[in-house]
């Protein structure tokens, strides 16, 4: 168990990348999916099932824990590994981006953001400080810079400006972070839809010589082509021997078109909110058990699958639970919905270790447009 934060770059297979990131508190296999944890828990379920499933991280959210239970109240009582009896390394969002599409009557300032709490309307100050010390309290892995995400489209100068505000808050972030062995703060690229602002921000993070990089202000609603021109800026300014974390991404074709751009890490809500709204995530694509068409269908999800809920359970079944608002729909949904993202990561880290990384994607989307069956 090594108490220092470690990234191997294992193998390589164009752009793509297998390593592996080791903590004290366990190994990250890259490429690899952070099931959402937002406050606290990976909504409808339990967290061995989430360790089951193959996740080696999860992703919990500052905006969140600070508004509700309190970061202090959190420290009280063990930090947030124990709180929610998740031993594993945890990756914390700084709160910036969550502030900005979650709460009312938000200020940003050179100082940082004031806010009112969606919960109770009490209002709050983050600075770049007090994110990193809130995921401190926390006793997060990976704590994040605190941010801005500008909104596109924006004018390029706002733009530059907002990235540029992002440097100075990366720069107080690492000197509030100081030396926490074992643990590591990431910077976050910003920059929008400019190639050129995107590669300053890459760069000028790259100074920092921070542990992690991370590429924001992206799957904020633009199209993917956009989303992977960015990268394809990106990825090549930022160092070969870091990990690189695409924040907010995304669907499984998502995910594929940006492992082979170069990035390690992903964390989404796809998988576990589309689960908690009847849709099933499968190598024959996505199936809405909405649908009336699933009401006599026998068949399970996908028989092949080593998960009980897509290989035990009758699509007729997870229709009736979805259609009557049954809890467990959402339970066995979700359940398979992770356990098919953590399987589509296993899949391309095992590609790139052969050097297969480009007939793999394009079985997988084969499967996806082949649709169901
Ligand atoms: C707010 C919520 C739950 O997070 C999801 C989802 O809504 C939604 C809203 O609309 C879609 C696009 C469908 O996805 O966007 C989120 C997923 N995209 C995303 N997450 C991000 C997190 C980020 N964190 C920081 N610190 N900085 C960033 O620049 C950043 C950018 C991000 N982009």
């Amino acid at each position: 168990m090594t108490q220092s934060f470690q990234f191997s770059l294992l193998a390589t297979d164009g752009a793509a990348r297998r390593g592996e990131v080791s903590m004290p508190r366990g190994t990250i296999r890259t490429p690899a999916f952070m099931p959402v944890g937002t406050a606290g828990t990976v909504k409808a379920m339990y967290m061995d099932q989430v360790r089951d499933l193959g996740a080696d991280i999860i992703l919990g959210n500052t905006y969140h824990l600070m508004l509700r239970p309190g970061a202090e109240r959190v420290a009280r009582l063990g930090g947030l590994h124990e709180f929610a009896r998740w031993p594993h390394p945890i990756l914390t969002d700084s709160g910036g981006f969550q502030v900005m599409s979650l709460a009312q009557l938000r200020k940003l300032s050179e100082k940082g953001v004031t806010f009112k709490s969606h919960i109770d309307g009490v209002v709050h100050e983050m600075s770049p400080e007090r994110s990193i010390e809130i995921q401190g309290l926390l006793g997060s892995d990976i704590q994040m810079q605190l941010d801005e995400c500008v909104a596109l489209p924006a004018e390029r100068d706002v733009i530059e400006r907002s990235m540029e505000l992002s440097l100075r808050w990366a720069d107080r972030c690492k000197i509030a972070f100081g030396d926490q062995p074992g643990r590591a703060m990431f910077g976050i690229v910003q920059g929008g839809d400019d190639e050129a602002l995107r590669v300053r921000s890459a760069e000028a993070l790259t100074g920092l010589d921070l542990k992690g990089y991370a590429v924001g202000g992206l799957a904020v609603g633009e199209p993917q082509p956009v989303m992977l021109a960015m990268l394809d800026a990106v990825c090549p300014a930022l160092p070969q021997h870091k990990p690189r974390y695409l924040m907010g991404v995304g669907t499984p074709d998502d995910i594929v078109k940006s492992v082979q751009r170069g990035i390690d890490m992903f964390d989404c809500v796809m998988p576990t909110r589309a689960g908690r709204h009847g849709l099933a995530y499968t190598r024959h694509g996505k199936i809405n058990l909405r649908n009336a068409r699933h009401a006599e269908d026998s068949r399970p999800l996908d028989a092949e699958s080593d998960c009980p809920a897509a290989r035990d359970y009758s699509r007729a079944y997870l229709h009736h639970l979805v259609k009557a608002g049954e809890a467990l729909g959402g339970m066995l949904l979700t359940w398979n919905n992770l356990s098919y993202y953590q399987s589509l990561m296993q899949g391309l880290r095992d590609a790139i270790e052969a050097g297969r990384l480009a007939d793999h994607a394009a079985a997988l989307a084969e499967g996806w447009a082949r649709g169901d069956l």
